[in-house]
């Protein structure tokens, strides 16, 4: 197995910078917009940012919420392994809101499309949109593509993208890992 560095921590933290000026553009105060981090590793994203916003661009508190889509995939029976579901915590209404969707990696696209079902339980968005740290390019099984991306990386079927996060991992960073 072998470890490539895709993006450094100064890296991360630079496009962190860049995603969080390019949302201010879009939803200004953020009074009628929600970020939804996709469980597990959407949320430290989604929490970075939120960060990043109130804290160094002074918005106002922006609404956070957390999505799991464990039982929303299309293939959950097909595993022998027992199921373990994050927490979902979505605590306001999302009826009319802008919903923005924030996970790390997108490749095939399945788990956005399972939170697309997922968040129809907490009503129905104006419009929702979706953000990636690590968009893999020609490596959808369906139609759904980012509106904000932090960088855009090719690889392939034995390669595997890893995010790490200070939070989790210690360190900030990502990885092309080869199996
Ligand atoms: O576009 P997709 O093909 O759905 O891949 C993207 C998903 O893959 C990763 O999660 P993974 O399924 O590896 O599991 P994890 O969330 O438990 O880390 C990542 O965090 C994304 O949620
Ligand atoms: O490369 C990939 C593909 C799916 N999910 C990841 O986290 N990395």
């Amino acid at each position: 197995m072998s470890q490539k560095v895709l993006l450094t921590a100064q890296e991360v933290t630079i496009i962190l910078h860049r995603l969080a000026c390019q949302l201010i553009e879009k939803h200004s105060d953020f009074s009628n917009t929600i970020l939804v981090g996709i469980q597990p590793r959407g949320v430290f994203l989604a929490e970075r940012l939120k960060r990043i916003l109130e804290q160094e661009y002074k918005t106002p508190a922006i609404a956070l919420g957390y999505l799991d889509i464990t039982f929303f995939r299309d293939d959950f029976r097909r595993t022998d392994k027992p199921l373990e579901a994050n927490k979902t915590k979505i605590n306001f209404i999302v009826e009319n809101k802008k919903v923005i969707f924030i996970d790390d990696v997108l490749y095939t696209g399945r788990s956005i499309r399972s939170a697309l079902t997922a968040i129809q339980s907490f009503g129905r968005p104006s419009v929702i949109e979706l953000l990636v740290l690590v968009d893999r390019r020609f490596s959808r099984h369906l139609p759904i593509q980012p509106d904000y991306r932090g960088r855009q990386v090719d690889a392939i079927n034995n390669e595997k993208v890893k995010v790490s996060w200070k939070e989790q991992e210690g360190e900030d960073g990502v990885y092309l890992i080869t199996s």
